[in-house]
This record gives structure tokens, C-alpha cells and sequence, in this order.
């Protein structure tokens, strides 16, 4: 069972010492395009396979959507909290939207 911060450790675990054989390694050692490509491809893959009836083909292509997004911030150096934060600051301003949304609304 892995998580999406247990997948981020072990991805800044291969940044720092790269292994041999490694995936994740290629695309550090390739570099910031080759991972822009990949997310640019790996986004297209979703949305094909959302446009289609296969539940697995869809979960399938947002895995590997999400891991390659998760190598493309260990490259930038941004980290899981980051954005869970970004998400968190979002939930308080977007309820105060939808507050004034429905007094406006009344
Ligand atoms: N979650 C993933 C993961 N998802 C997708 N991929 C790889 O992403 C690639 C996507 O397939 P493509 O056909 O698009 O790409 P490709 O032809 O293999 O490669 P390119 O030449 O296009 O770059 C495949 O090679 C997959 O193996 C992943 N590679 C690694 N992980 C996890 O990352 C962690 C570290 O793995 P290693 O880097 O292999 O040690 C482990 O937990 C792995 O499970």
C-alpha cells in the first residue's frame, strides 16, 4: 500500500541517490522537459480514457498522471504540504465565497 506522500518520499529518496534501473531516476537525469512532456502526454492519456467506459484504463492513466506530477515537483522542489496547504487556505476562502454567494442569492 502506498500513499501519495509515500510515493513523494521515495521519489526525493531517488533524487538524492540515484538508482540504478530506476524510472524516476531516467527523468531526473533526463531533466525538466522530458518531465513537462511526460505530464503534458500522461494529461492527454486522461482524457482520452475518460472519454471512454473503462473504469481501470482511466484510474490507470491517473496514476501515472499523478506520479509523474509528483516527480515534476520534487523537480521544482516543491513539497506535498505545499499544496495540501494551498488546498487547505482554499477551503476557508472558497466557503466564504459560497457564504456570499447565498446571501447575495436570497
Ligand atoms: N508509480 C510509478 C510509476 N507510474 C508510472 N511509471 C512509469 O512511467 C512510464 C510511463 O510509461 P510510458 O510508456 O509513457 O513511458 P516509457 O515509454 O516507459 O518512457 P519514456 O521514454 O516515454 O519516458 C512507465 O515506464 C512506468 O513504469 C512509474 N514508475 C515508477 N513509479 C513508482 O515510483 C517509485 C520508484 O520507482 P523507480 O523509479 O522505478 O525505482 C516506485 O514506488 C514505483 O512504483
Amino acid at each position: 500500500m502506498q500513499d501519495l506522500d509515500e510515493l513523494y518520499q521515495l521519489i526525493l529518496q531517488r533524487k538524492a541517490n540515484p538508482k540504478e534501473g530506476s524510472y524516476t531516476d531516467y527523468l531526473f537525469t533526463k531533466g525538466l522537459d522530458k518531465i513537462l512532456k511526460k505530464v503534458g502526454e500522461e494529461s492527454t492519456e486522461v482524457v482520452v480514457a475518460a472519454k471512454n467506459d473503462s473504469d481501470d484504463e482511466f484510474v490507470y492513466e491517473v496514476a501515472d498522471l499523478a506520479y509523474h506530477v509528483l516527480v515534476l515537483m520534487a523537480e521544482r522542489g516543491i513539497s506535498t504540504d505545499q499544496v495540501k496547504k494551498e488546498l487547505a487556505d482554499r477551503e476557508g476562502l472558497m466557503s466564504k465565497t459560497k457564504e456570499r454567494r447565498d446571501i447575495k442569492d436570497l
